[in-house]
């Protein structure tokens, strides 16, 4: 048995192409959204991303509002950005593209941001609101694996989803999506001090592996048919970038999604969805959908 694929690419793709019409929409009431994106440092990586989602940004018709300070930046320095963007009316959403240069008191620039303009669903108020179920932002890679299953026609509703990692953008929080009334997914949090993750993941219907352990998961620890969501990234020896999710394990699994062209651009389309929901919500303008 070979998996079938969880197409991320595609599936961002039609994503993408229903934001456009939602745009249309809000440029009809006179409302332009515009993503902006704080990069600090010249990290080629970070460079690449960015540019990534000012791409998207263009693709759907959203505004670009991009930042950028140099490696030695001060927290101050940072923090009169942030500010900036916050009172930008042209700026509807935006991300401080992480991580942000060691020194730097993270936590305290990201509760800086307007939880209203939060495009990465991960200020502390979008997870306080997450926590008491209310709407608001969402985080862009948990939500954007729940949409690829949706899309796929796999079912959450009573499954045992088991996830590996405990980072606060992935580990942590899916969790909390999988567990609310609409998803009714059961589920369990694996990390580094898990006794015996070959035992709990063989229990799976649903893997995420979002570990940053290159092939971590393998065959032998997948329940024949079930989905497989590869989260990781790492290097290997030579450098090159890898998946948690061993080759072999297509094999096996019922449902695998690639790495590159699942998870990721998954995370990229969301993120759009919040920048439209954000302008959305602000111009009084209700589509939860
Ligand atoms: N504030 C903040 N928000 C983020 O969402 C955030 C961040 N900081 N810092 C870095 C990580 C990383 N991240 C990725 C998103 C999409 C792909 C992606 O689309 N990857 C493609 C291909 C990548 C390639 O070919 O190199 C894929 O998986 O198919 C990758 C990585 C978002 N991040």
């Amino acid at each position: 048995m070979t998996a079938q694929i969880l197409d991320g690419k595609a599936t961002a793709a039609a994503i993408k192409s229903e934001l456009t019409v939602r745009v249309e929409a809000l440029k009809a009431e006179g409302v332009q959204p515009g993503l902006g994106t704080l990069l600090v440092g010249d990290d080629p990586g970070s460079k690449w991303y960015v540019a990534g989602k000012h791409r998207d940004c263009a693709e759907v018709g959203i505004a670009s509002i991009q930042r950028e300070l140099p490696a030695t930046a001060t927290q101050e320095e940072i923090e009169t950005v942030v500010r900036e963007l916050n009172e930008n009316p042209e700026c509807t959403g935006y991300i401080v593209q992480l991580p942000l240069p060691k020194g730097i008191d993270t936590n305290r620039v990201l509760e800086l941001m307007d939880p209203a303009k939060d495009a990465d669903g991960l200020h502390p108020m979008s997870l306080g609101r997450l926590v008491l179920n209310e709407t608001g932002p969402l985080p862009c890679t948990p939500n954007g694996i729940i949409e690829l299953l949706r899309r796929h026609d796999v079912e959450v509703n009573g499954a045992h989803v088991v996830v590996v990692g405990r980072g606060i953008t992935v580990g942590r929080s899916i969790g909390l999506l999988l567990t609310r009334r609409t998803e009714n997914a059961t589920v369990t949090l694996c990390h580094t001090g898990t006794r015996d993750l070959s035992a709990q993941l063989r229990q799976a219907d649903i893997i995420v592996a979002a570990a940053g352990v290159g092939h971590l998961i393998k065959p032998e620890d997948v329940k024949p048919g079930a989905a497989v969501l590869d989260v990781g990234v790492s290097r290997d020896g030579e450098g090159k970038i890898q998946g948690d999710v061993d080759p072999g394990v297509a094999e096996v699994a019922g449902w695998i999604s690639p790495n590159p062209g699942g998870v990721g651009p998954m995370t990229r389309a969301l993120l759009l969805v919040n920048v439209v929901e954000a302008a959305e919500r602000a111009a009084g303008i209700d589509h939860a959908g």
